[in-house]
């Protein structure tokens, strides 16, 4: 269902609808979260963020999925030609005719879905972050981007800009807020999977930060969990959190029927946080989830939040 086309698609490709419900089963199966706070949504923006979810998950597969192994430069850069031809219209195979139908409604502009592969790129030839500063650049491509491409869907609310110059209903655009929850998710992920993507040669965690803390490489392939991991992992957490207070403040501005579906996302996302502190920061034996029950009670929260925050 995620491979990418080898040639040219001969046969006729899938009706609009049965793309959308391609997007739909995509997202549903690879990401529980996300989906839920989809179902949220007024239709015709859900499938949008069904189709935008499919075409992200499908460029992370390349790299991050089980046909990993081949991915080259090339596949990323025939990746790219693809989406070039969806962006004129030309869908190449089934799930991009739900994106070509999405984007003949929707504001969305090419430079975020190509940044993204530019970060999935980045996983091709690196391993090793050094500074925060390298690894922003990289959760702002396979994150940051994911925040712009949902705002264009969602939409932004005029009616919230009063102030009596502003006659031609210039809203405030949430830009940064809808990025600082790309990086605030990313960096989560980031933290959830230390163990996973360890295991696979890579660390994200900025290698300066690792020293401050006199924490070694090897003590993270050897799973170590003591005080100077706990403490590195405050830090980390601590950082994620003000990403996600900063896109807290901008969900005010997005329209109306956007807000519970993305406060219900950034709650739940953020309290993965909370479990890897119940874990007592062990990333290495334990996968840091939140229960369905918890995923529940927040969505009264966050629509309580929706309506007064
Ligand atoms: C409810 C809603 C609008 C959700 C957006 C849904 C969407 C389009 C998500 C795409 C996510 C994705 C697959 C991106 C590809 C690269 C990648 C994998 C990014 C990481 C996601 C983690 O996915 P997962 O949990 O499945 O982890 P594994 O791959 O299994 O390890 C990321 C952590 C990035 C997720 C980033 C977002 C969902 C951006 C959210 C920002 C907004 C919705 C903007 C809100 C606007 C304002 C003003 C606050
Ligand atoms: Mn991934």
């Amino acid at each position: 269902m995620l491979q990418i086309s080898k040639s040219p698609c001969m046969r006729s490709l899938t009706s609009v609808e049965d793309s959308y419900e391609l997007c739909r089963k995509i997202t549903a199966q690879y990401a529980k979260t996300f989906y839920l706070g989809t179902l949220l949504m007024p239709e015709e923006k859900r499938r949008a963020i069904w189709a935008i979810y499919a075409w992200c998950r499908r460029t992370d597969e390349l790299v991050d999925g089980k046909e990993a192994a081949g991915t080259t430069p090339e596949t990323l850069d025939r990746w790219e030609q693809q989406l070039e031809s969806v962006f004129r219209g030309d869908p190449v195979d089934d799930t991009d005719v739900a994106l070509v139908d999405t984007l003949s409604s929707f504001p969305l502009d090419i430079q975020p879905f190509r940044d993204m592969v530019a970060g999935q790129r980045m996983d091709l030839y690196r391993s090793r972050y050094e500074t925060f500063e390298e690894l922003y650049l990289y959760c702002y491509r396979v994150a940051g981007t994911v925040g712009l491409m949902s705002t264009a869907v969602m939409g932004v609310d005029c009616s919230r800009n009063t102030a009596p110059w502003n006659q031609a209903c210039e809203p405030y655009l949430p830009i940064e807020e809808a990025i600082a929850l790309g990086i605030a998710n990313q960096l989560t992920n980031i933290l959830r999977d230390v163990g996973e993507d360890a295991r696979r040669g890579r660390i994200y965690l900025p290698q300066a930060e690792l020293a401050l803390f006199n924490y070694t490489e090897q003590d993270l392939m050897n799973g170590v969990v003591d005080e100077r991991w706990r403490e590195f992992m405050r830090f980390q957490i601590q950082r994620a959190r003000k990403f996600f207070t900063q896109a807290e403040k901008g969900v005010r501005w997005l329209i109306p029927d956007a807000r519970w579906p993305v406060w219900s996302a950034l709650m739940l996302y953020a309290q993965i946080l909370d479990a890897i502190e119940r874990n007592q920061y062990d990333v290495f034996t334990q996968r840091a989830y939140v229960s369905t029950s918890r995923k529940l009670v927040s969505l009264p929260v966050a629509y309580l939040r929706s309506q007064v925050l």
